[in-house]
């Protein structure tokens, strides 16, 4: 059983027992449904089960190849946009290594004085590339991926290929450059949509050339696995979010906000804002997902979560493990924080996090905390999976398809056509 759990704060405020304990036992029949019934997004449910595409050779082949990176690289570059970079983004940026190369990111914008800074950067330290694609249609990391190897082109001569690497489907246009020009290539799974493509190259390559543990993160995703698939459990972590969730929306809460209190999780909230509002957002339903990072939302957003509209829940993410530590020290100052002398920042965070939430659900927010032993390679790889597995389980609980992203197809046609595409 692992140590992360849902709490719902608000003792029955909003959510009786009774009502909880009734929708849970409906929505049980869509987590039955979700692991048996493989023929309804046979196209999309190539993360469901980790080992097809992460499985002891997969990962041998990451790590090895990373390793050789590290070697030599001072910058290595990860070019894509959208469920191609935001997870290995999201681990990279919190557990931030010391050693090893420093890690870019292109592709994920179309902004001149961005790629201009990108690039001058560069100047005289060794550069490697890795460009991630599914359809290798999307207008960001493909032109950013053309100027990259120019520049690596213009730099390093035929060399340049050794130092690129390639992250697209088989058999695509992405697949045939690499080959034409002998990149390393790495596969994007076909059944595998890029917000839930961590557990497979995409995300694991990259994040292993930052000097991440992949196996530990995979590790975590696979006890997360067996841990939901067990479909006896009684009490099923990510059916139980789902449920909290769907009930919150049907009392009018539209918007849920994902709150944290170690700025270290603010791109793991991008990645988790992507895979529901992408997942969700169809048809004039779900929920629309949000993140702040605390205390410092506090003094901004805070008023507005406390006495605006009351469409807003929120999701504390609680880590239990203490990960660093500043003594307050008493000073010859008289600055008015004497009461503070002696602790650590460590202890006030603790204490902000406990206040905000008593201070959230005593005003009739309603609040859920998941609890996380830890911000490591394992937990990341638990809350991956979880997190995938409970979007699945709202697309069902909503009737929609959490895999496609129709919104979006239609802006980009927009966009081509204004570009003369
Ligand atoms: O990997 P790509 O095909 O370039 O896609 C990158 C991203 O772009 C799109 O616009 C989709 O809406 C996202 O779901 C996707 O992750």
């Amino acid at each position: 059983m692992s140590k992360m759990d849902f709490a719902y704060m608000d003792a029955g405020r909003h959510i009786t027992a009774e009502e909880y304990e009734q929708a849970y036992a409906e929505n049980r029949k869509f987590l039955e449904e979700a692991y048996t019934d493989s023929e309804r997004y046979k196209d999309s449910l190539g993360w469901l089960e980790p080992e097809e595409w992460v499985g002891e050779e997969a990962l041998d082949r990451i790590v090895k190849k990373a390793e050789q990176v590290r070697r030599d690289a001072d910058v290595f570059v990860l070019v894509g946009v959208g469920g191609s970079n935001q997870a290995a983004r999201a681990v990279i940026k919190a557990l931030q290594m010391e050693d090893g190369p420093e890690i870019l990111y292109a592709g994920n914008n179309i902004s001149a004085h961005y790629v201009n800074k990108m690039l001058s950067s560069l100047e005289g330290k060794s550069v490697y590339i890795n460009v991630i694609a599914k359809n290798f249609e999307t207008l960001e990391p493909g032109i950013g991926f053309r100027v990259l190897r120019s520049w690596q082109e213009g730099r390093y001569g035929k060399e340049a290929n050794s130092r690129i690497a390639v992250t697209g489907t088989t058999g695509s246009r992405l697949h045939e450059i690499a080959r034409e020009n002998g990149y390393d290539f790495f596969v994007f799974p076909d059944n595998i949509g890029g917000r839930y493509s961590v557990l497979s190259d995409v995300g694991l390559y990259p994040m292993a050339v930052a000097g991440i543990d992949v196996r530990a993160l995979v590790q975590g995703a696979r006890d997360m696995k067996a841990e939901l698939s067990d479909r006896e459990s009684e009490d099923n972590i990510a059916l139980k979010y789902a449920t909290y969730r769907k009930l919150l929306l049907e009392k009018g809460y539209a918007i849920e906000m994902m709150a944290f209190f170690e700025p270290q999780l603010h791109y793991f909230s991008k990645w988790w804002i992507q895979l529901f509002a992408e997942s969700e957002g169809k048809q004039g339903k779900g929920i629309y997902p949000v993140s702040v990072s605390y205390s410092e939302d506090l003094h901004s957003v805070g008023q507005y979560v406390q006495e605006g509209q009351p469409i807003i829940f929120e999701t504390f993410l609680d880590v239990e493990k203490q990960n660093a530590s500043i003594v307050l020290e008493a000073d010859h100052v008289d600055d008015g924080f004497g009461y503070l002398d002696g602790k650590d920042f460590w202890e006030i965070n603790r204490a902000a996090f406990e206040a905000t939430i008593g201070a959230h659900s005593d005003s009739g927010i309603p609040c859920l905390k998941l609890t996380v032993p830890e911000i490591s390679e394992y937990y990341f790889g638990q809350m991956f999976y979880m997190f995938e597995f409970a979007c699945y389980l709202s697309g069902s609980i909503l009737g929609i398809n959490p895999f496609d992203q129709p919104g979006v197809e239609n802006y980009k046609g927009y966009m081509f056509s204004r570009l003369g595409k």
